[in-house]
């Protein structure tokens, strides 16, 4: 009886491998379109511009709408790659801001015309257009968003909607959404309160999603809370697109959070939901309040904290040292904020559980190995009005505590500690002055980690030539927006890592959706954390390489969320997905289980919209 049940499964999974696999015709299905004529090219989803082939010219109502010579996809693909070159070679001189704006015009207009071509683009060429898409340039674009605005995209639900938010989102046109990021636009980037403006982000993060998880484009869903703004210049901005009203606080801020939850609910019972740049108070109000009863996570907490764990064990391996020395590691944090508290919290954990920590726990909660500092300097126990968040992780500065050091000491005063590692996620664009890098000479690693991971790039705490200038060449380095390697006196590289939630977000959203979890657990965020920490060879590292590549970022995205979906498994979380019982989950190996994700990635090509009959 089991024989047969392990045989049934097997044949199972082998069909789930053998059947979901990519090719052309596979990806999108047979989907013959309802639409006719000028309807199908103003539709990116289905519009081919110039690639219509002449039977779809014929029935689809299309003939004498188009030039008369067919194009490949594959010329369609040269002649936007060789106009976005002219461009790159036209605008050579001009400021950094216009250049990168001319950049994101160009991919928006063709997001906006035809979404396989752009899809396809930045999949083939995710390194050079992530900067455009994501960190640093979407800061910029959500800057000018009001100016910038031509067509929306996503969804918006403002204060004034209160109340009829659950018919709202049947206005949206996608039978089914699986994945949405919303923000309330109060913390964009380290660029502060960018009220309705933000929805740049949760469209960049979707992008990701789609280019490195694979996630149908057609399934996902931008949002905007928008429940006004503090920001005065916006306020009195007449081109503003939100509501000019200050910010709701308090329960009224939270009832139309949690509005807007039930309504996504409602409609989309499986839908993930990432929180992303809520400022610190909501972040955190917000994952409590929604984390076990949605399938929901916060990527400035948790995401952040994941890929900074990852960055900090590569630290540890980058000295030559076991993992299990993690515990040892003197950690400078600079930024007590959502994202500075949640890789904090994170880092704790790890360090509790490591193994080769003789007994589960032996170090106990007095153990801290962290010194944190906020706008206000060094946070220890004596700080009035101590958010417990941060409490946990205020020095005591009783007889335990060697250095000599007070409530407030300044960065510089902190290089007493000699750290094996400086972290900052404050939003200070330069704040690890050549004062400060100079300190980290003292560290007491043989080669010292820098990572100033605050976005965009004007917010970075400083440069990688900063880094291996005052800090040494022997020193680690890591940013949140991408800068490029710089070339070390000897001629070697010192590598500029970018240590950003990009490389897990995709894949957490993806594994939780993929096992169908009913919520997304500590142990699937570490699970996520732990895969990416692995995925780096002991050779990459001894070179100063802490993160892969961004050009890998589906391969790295399939594995993190096979991990994800396997830890929803081992925790019993996963309730499965339309073709995926939990059980041929639970029976898969790791690798199938990684086949299994990559091979239900979207990819993009064009498909056939008329039957061939
Ligand atoms: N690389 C990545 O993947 C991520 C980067 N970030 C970046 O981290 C930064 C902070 O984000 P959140 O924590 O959400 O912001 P937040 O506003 O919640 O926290 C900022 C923290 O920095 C502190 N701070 C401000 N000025 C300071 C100074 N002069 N010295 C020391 N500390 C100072 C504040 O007191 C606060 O504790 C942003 O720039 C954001 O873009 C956030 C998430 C992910
Ligand atoms: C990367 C990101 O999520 C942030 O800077 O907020
Ligand atoms: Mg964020």
């Amino acid at each position: 009886m089991w024989r047969h049940a392990a045989a049934r499964r097997s044949a199972q999974i082998r069909r789930l491998l053998s059947t979901s696999a990519p090719s052309a015709g596979a990806v999108r299905g047979p989907c013959i379109v309802h639409k006719r004529g000028t309807d199908i090219l103003h539709d990116p989803w289905y519009n081919k511009d110039t690639a219509f082939p002449l039977t779809e010219r014929d029935r689809l109502g299309l003939r004498g709408l188009l030039p008369p010579r067919v194009m490949s996809f594959e010329q369609q693909y040269e002649r936007f790659i060789n106009s976005y070159h002219s461009l790159e070679h036209n605008t050579q001189g001009e400021p950094d801001s216009v250049v990168s704006l001319a950049k994101w015009r160009i991919l928006n207009r063709l997001h906006d015309r035809n979404e396989t071509l752009y899809y396809r683009v930045l999949i083939d060429n995710i390194k050079d257009f992530a900067p455009i898409i994501y960190t640093p340039t979407v800061g910029l674009v959500c800057e000018n968003y009001s100016g910038l605005f031509r067509r929306p995209r996503g969804m918006y639900f403002s204060a004034k909607d209160k109340g009829e938010m659950m018919s709202m989102i049947y206005n949206w046109p996608a039978e089914k959404v699986d994945m949405i990021v919303v923000t309330d636009g109060s913390r964009i980037l380290g660029l502060g309160d960018l009220g309705v403006q933000g929805i740049g982000i949760p469209i960049g993060k979707l992008d990701v999603y789609v280019a490195a998880a694979g996630i149908n484009p057609q399934k996902v869903l931008p949002i905007m809370l928008d429940v006004g703004t503090n920001n005065e210049e916006l306020l009195e901005d007449k081109l503003y697109l939100g509501l000019r009203q200050p910010r709701l606080e308090g329960e009224e801020y939270l009832a139309v959070v949690d509005e807007f939850m039930e309504a996504v609910h409602a409609r989309w019972p499986k839908a993930i939901v990432q929180f992303e740049d809520f400022q610190m108070k909501w972040a955190f109000e917000t994952l409590q309040r929604y984390r076990s009863r949605f399938c929901m996570f916060n990527d400035d907490v948790q995401g952040t904290a994941g890929v900074a764990l990852a960055g900090l064990l590569g630290a540890v391996r980058a000295q030559g040292r076991p993992l299990a020395d993690f515990t040892k590691q003197k950690i400078v944090v600079v930024g007590a904020g959502s994202a500075g508290i949640g890789v904090l919290n994170m880092a704790k954990h790890a360090m509790l559980r490591m193994p080769g920590t003789h007994k589960i726990g032996e170090l106990g909660e007095g153990h801290n190995q962290f010194w944190v500092l906020d706008k206000d300097g060094l946070i220890t126990k004596s700080r009035k009005d101590l958010d417990p968040a941060v409490a946990r992780f205020a020095r005591g500065y009783g007889p335990e505590e060697v250095e000599d050091l007070h409530e407030g000491a300044s960065l510089v005063e902190v290089k007493k500690v000699k750290p094996h590692v400086l972290l900052g996620l404050s939003g200070v664009g330069g704040i690890f002055n050549e004062e400060v890098l100079k300190a980290m000479k003292e560290s007491d690693s043989p080669c010292p980690a820098i990572f100033a991971m605050s976005n965009p790039t004007t917010k970075a705490e400083c440069t990688p030539e900063d880094v291996f200038k005052h800090v040494g060449e022997n020193a680690v380095f890591a940013s949140g927006s991408p800068f490029s390697n710089v070339t070390l006196s000897n001629g070697r590289k010192g590598y500029a890592n970018q240590a950003n939630n990009m490389y897990l977000f995709p894949g957490i959203g993806l594994g939780a959706l993929l096992s169908g979890a009913r919520h997304i657990s500590d142990g699937m965020l570490h699970a996520a954390a732990e895969c990416l920490a692995s995925y780096i060879t002991d050779d990459a590292i001894r070179k100063g390489i802490l993160f892969p590549s961004i050009s890998s970022i589906r391969h790295i995205t399939a594995r993190v969320g096979a991990a994800v979906a396997r830890a929803a498994v081992d925790e019993d979380l996963a309730e499965g997905c339309s073709d995926l019982d939990p059980r041929d989950l639970r029976s898969m190996s790791e690798s199938d289980t990684v086949d299994y994700v990559a091979r239900k990635m979207w990819y993009p090509v064009y498909s056939p919209l008329v039957n061939d009959k």
